[in-house]
């Protein structure tokens, strides 16, 4: 097995880092975990050996890595050793192109030191400060300014591809953070995440320059001496007089005498006084104290909200305590103090890494988080919900952009434009204070999200300006990775919604697991190296850059196959199980030595057989004769059972009598019983084990779903509301409009209502005037010509009406022909012809006297008063009633009403 080997066809570079024991804090189980030292003193370690404790059934287990560093490493061996400084280089491309993207990424069991390798602490740089360091340092002049060059921001947003937000840092430091009263930045400030609190005790002054002098650029561009072994140099940054002594009693236990990672260094051990203004601005450090406070008081209260309630919760409760404005577009735990220092060891100020001269450089920083396998973005702040009225942020996607077919990117993410290391310790400092943590039984500060830290390096060549156009902008990012840690939740006494959480992180780890391995089985077995990284969000952004691009966009723009370099923490006094299962996965190489302890059986079956056979069956049945004696009530012990780690047990003195042999024969057969038995017991207990484990994580990820179905629901229902909310104000729109036309009409026929009552009215008047009125107007007066024939008309009808009564009133029935008879006379007589039988009568004498249309008329008006008799003769008879009168009746009433009608008949005809 060589490590050395693996270089070439590994996708990461993978370092083991163990991290020194905590003081005060006993290994429960003891070391397990040795460094096997090299033969030549040349080189350095890179293999381990996992020796299961003394109660595990498991084999020797021995693992390559790169290099395995050892608890007295520090962090500037850690930076030298692991080749950040390479990769920096890399994403410079002094020899000209776009460069190449780099990783580096911590991964461990909770607790095990990757926060504190990759962010440092209180004291201690971390890899990402050092990183920034030399990649400003080695840029130097190179790298462009907004001062001298306005038009930087609106060039790099052309350039972006990621549909960023993009920033300049001095407008984002501003925004994020408030400026402390005097007094409190004096006194009591209380110490952020990165920086040094003033009340602690500077560090060391080393001879080398200070970070004042790191923002000059280095003018010699010295590169860097890559360091071949792992050096215990600077022993002293390790022991760097620790931080004021913490004052929440909850957390005194854990880590004392330790350097904290970069949140609980500003957090929980803050003086009090100090920490209860900073925790009212960050609620995560709110968050660390409840969750330790909580911790004391039980394994229950772990029971909590999701973090993001908690978050809410806590923004929420800050808002009402602070009293304090904030300015819209601003969550409020966006106000954070400004840093006034930040560690400055280790010190790098002699590095610097070439970069391209004949190149201008910008950076630009950008932070997030995948929490529940989602991505959020670290630097914009959380949107209050219209619906929820609470702070939440928005998950982003990892995708293909129409800029960038062939490569898929964070999209939407806010990246801030650095001119300089302070700007982005600042930057880096505000992300890291959104990040979400927790109290956890095996890390007081538990990271509960994988970070993202990724620094992007554009670069386009100098002084080539076409036509006016400067030249595109290229260039390759820095990506760094703080993984959350795995964790079991019987150790980490996790429950609820951080139970969830875990659950959610060691799925994910679970994944990264397995293309870690196959990575290291492709490698090793000459097999192509295909991992399976679309499992999760985690591993998709971890591996997808390692590949070539393999669309039809490819050709447009090589890329470089990102280096990547995982550095795996371990604790050689932790929890063994956890601590091999991630060594297993991620180490370069393993191997399997023979299985540590002999089953029990088999040992007593061995020396069974060993033993002189005093009958034909060695092993009858366990049939006893009589009970076991009590345990350590004899005094022989049995030497086999005794080699046995799991069987200490005492029986009865043996003899050479035959008595004795069959006592031994039975001990044998109980002792066989007993190992049988205690086999069954821890299998059972693995079993037990095991489903606990399978419950919990169901648990974990019920609850997981119901946080998501939470959001979910409040999500949808925020959609509704606003769905509904849109649609109302349509629809008022509409009735509004609707109204508003009805009303013009209803004025509109109103104003023609009155214009025509007034009309009529000045009409009544005027006539009163008289015609000659000089004012009278000619539309009125043909209204009142017309209002004149109308009534004319009235009148002409009234007397003609009058007439045809009288004549009906005139007119016997007895006088009369038959109806149909008159109605054909009267026909005739319209025609011109005489009539037949009535031609001696007055009255057809009459008529046939007239002439012309005379005699038409008087016949047409004839048949007119015939209907109109019949028909009033029937509605006579008909408002009687036809039940009332009898027929008879009814005629003689119809013959007096014809003789009425009659009387008149002479009056008729004009
Ligand atoms: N190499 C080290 N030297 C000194 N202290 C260390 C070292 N590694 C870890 N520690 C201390 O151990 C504690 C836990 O470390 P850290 O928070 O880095 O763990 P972690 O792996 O990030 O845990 P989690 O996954 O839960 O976030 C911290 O107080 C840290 O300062």
């Amino acid at each position: 097995m060589s490590a050395s080997t693996q270089k070439v066809t590994n996708l990461f570079q993978v370092y083991l880092r163990l991290r020194p024991p905590q003081s005060g804090a006993c290994a429960a189980g003891g070391r397990f975990l040795a460094v096997e030292q090299p033969e030549d003193d040349s080189t350095t370690p890179k293999h381990i050996t996992l020796n299961p404790p003394n109660d595990r059934r498991r084999a020797i287990e021995k693992f390559a890595f790169t290099q395995v560093f050892e608890e007295d490493a520090t962090q500037l061996d850690i930076f030298h050793c692991t080749g950040v400084a390479n990769l920096v280089k890399g994403v410079l491309a002094p020899c000209g192109g776009d460069g190449t993207d780099a990783l580096l990424a911590t991964l461990g069991v909770t607790g095990s030191g990757k926060t504190h390798t990759i962010l440092g602490s209180k004291s201690q740089r971390g890899m990402t400060q050092l990183a920034l360091d030399v990649v400003f340092r080695s840029i130097g002049q190179n790298l462009l300014s907004c001062d001298s060059h306005p038009n930087l921001e609106n060039s790099i947003i052309a350039s972006d591809c990621s549909e960023a937000a993009i920033y300049l840092a001095p407008a984002y430091i501003d925004s994020v953070y408030a400026d402390a009263p005097a007094a409190l930045r004096a006194s009591s400030r209380a110490p952020t995440p990165l920086n040094v609190g003033l009340s602690q005790s500077s560090p060391q002054p080393l001879s080398q320059p200070q970070l004042g002098q790191q923002e000059q650029s280095d003018p010699s561009g010295s590169e860097l001496a890559p360091r071949q072994r792992s050096v215990r140099i600077v022993s002293r940054e390790d022991s760097v007089a620790p931080p004021t002594p913490p004052c929440t009693p909850g957390l005194e236990s854990k880590g004392q005498g330790h350097e904290r990672t970069g949140r609980d260094r500003g957090t929980a051990f803050a003086c009090s006084s100090a920490r209860t203004c900073f925790e009212t601005r960050h609620p995560q450090c709110q968050q660390v104290r409840k969750t330790s406070a909580q911790r004391q008081q039980g394994p229950k209260n772990f029971m909590a909200p999701t973090t993001s309630i908690r978050l809410k919760t806590n923004t929420k409760t800050e808002l009402h305590s602070q009293g304090e404005s904030i300015g819209p577009g601003q969550t409020p735990s966006r106000r954070l103090h400004r840093p006034s220092t930040f560690p400055q060891q280790p010190d790098v100020s002699a590095l610097s890494v070439s970069c391209d001269p004949s190149s201008e450089y910008a950076v630009l920083i950008s932070m997030y988080e995948v929490y529940n396998d989602r991505i959020f973005d670290l630097l914009t702040p959380a949107i209050k919900s219209g619906a929820t009225k609470e702070y939440r942020r928005r998950p982003l996607l990892f995708k293909s952009t129409e800029a960038s077919p062939d490569r898929k990117v964070v999209a939407g993410l806010r990246k801030v434009i650095c001119g300089n290391l302070h700007q982005a310790l600042m930057v880096l400092e505000a992300g890291l204070h959104e990040r979400r943590v927790a109290g956890t039984g095996s890390n007081s500060v538990s990271s509960r999200s994988h970070g993202f830290f990724c620094v992007e390096v554009k670069k386009r060549t100098k002084g080539s300006r076409r036509q006016g156009a400067e030249a595109p902008w290229g260039g390759s990012s820095l990506t760094i990775v703080d993984l959350a840690g795995s964790e079991r939740a019987r150790d980490a006494k996790t429950a609820g919604a951080t139970l969830a959480e875990a659950g959610k992180i060691n799925e994910s780890l679970m994944y990264l697991g397995q293309c870690l391995q196959m990575q290291s089985d492709a490698a090793n077995k000459d097999k192509p190296n295909l991992v399976p990284f679309r499992q999760c969000k985690l591993t998709e952004l971890l591996f997808s850059n390692c590949y070539p691009p393999a669309t039809a966009y490819s050709s447009a723009r090589h890329r470089n196959p990102q280096k990547a370099v995982m550095i795996v923490t371990a604790d050689p006094n932790g929890d063994f199980n956890a601590t091999s299962q991630i060594l297993r996965y991620s180490a370069l190489a393993r191997e399997v030595t023979v299985p540590r302890i002999p089953s029990i059986t088999q040992t007593i079956l061995s020396t069974a057989a060993q033993a002189p056979q005093p009958c034909s069956n060695p092993f009858p049945s366990p049939t006893l004769t009589r009970p076991l004696s009590p345990l350590g009530s004899s005094s022989v012990s049995y030497p086999q059972l005794l080699s046995s780690p799991n069987i200490v047990r005492n029986v009865s003195p043996m003899g050479s009598s035959p008595g004795n042999d069959v006592h031994r024969t039975t001990m044998e057969a109980a002792a066989l019983e007993i190992a049988r038995l205690s086999e069954e017991v821890e299998y059972l207990r693995r079993a037990l084990d095991a489903e606990r484990a399978a419950r919990q994580e169901a648990e974990a990820h019920l609850l997981s779903t119901e946080d998501r179905i939470i959001e979910l629901e409040q999500a949808i229902r925020e959609d509704c509301t606003n769905e509904f909310e849109r649609r109302l104000e349509i629809e008022l729109a509409r009735f509004r409009a609707t109204m508003q036309v009805e009303i013009e009409r209803g004025e509109e026929h109103w104003g023609r209502k009155i214009e025509v009552f007034e009309r009529s009215m000045g009409g009544g008047v005027l006539g009163g005037w008289g015609s000659d009125d000089e004012g009278f107007d000619g539309d009125e007066d043909k209204e009142n010509v017309l209002v004149e024939d109308v009534h004319q008309e009235n009148e002409r009808l009234r007397r003609e009406n009058e007439a045809l009564r009288r004549e009906l009133v005139g007119m016997s029935l007895t006088k009369r022909m038959p109806l149909q008879e008159r109605g054909s006379d009267a026909s005739m007589a319209s025609r011109g012809k005489p009539a037949t039988a009535d031609t001696g009568s007055p009255r057809s004498a009459r008529v046939g006297a007239r002439s012309g249309d005379g005699r038409d008329n008087e016949a047409t008006l004839r048949l007119r008063l015939e209907k109109l008799r019949v028909s009033g003769a029937q509605a006579s008879v008909r408002s009687f009633g036809a039940a009332s009168l009898s027929p008879k009746k009814m005629r003689k009433l119809a013959a007096k009403r014809w003789n009425a009608v009659g009387d008149d008949d002479d009056l008729f005809g004009v």
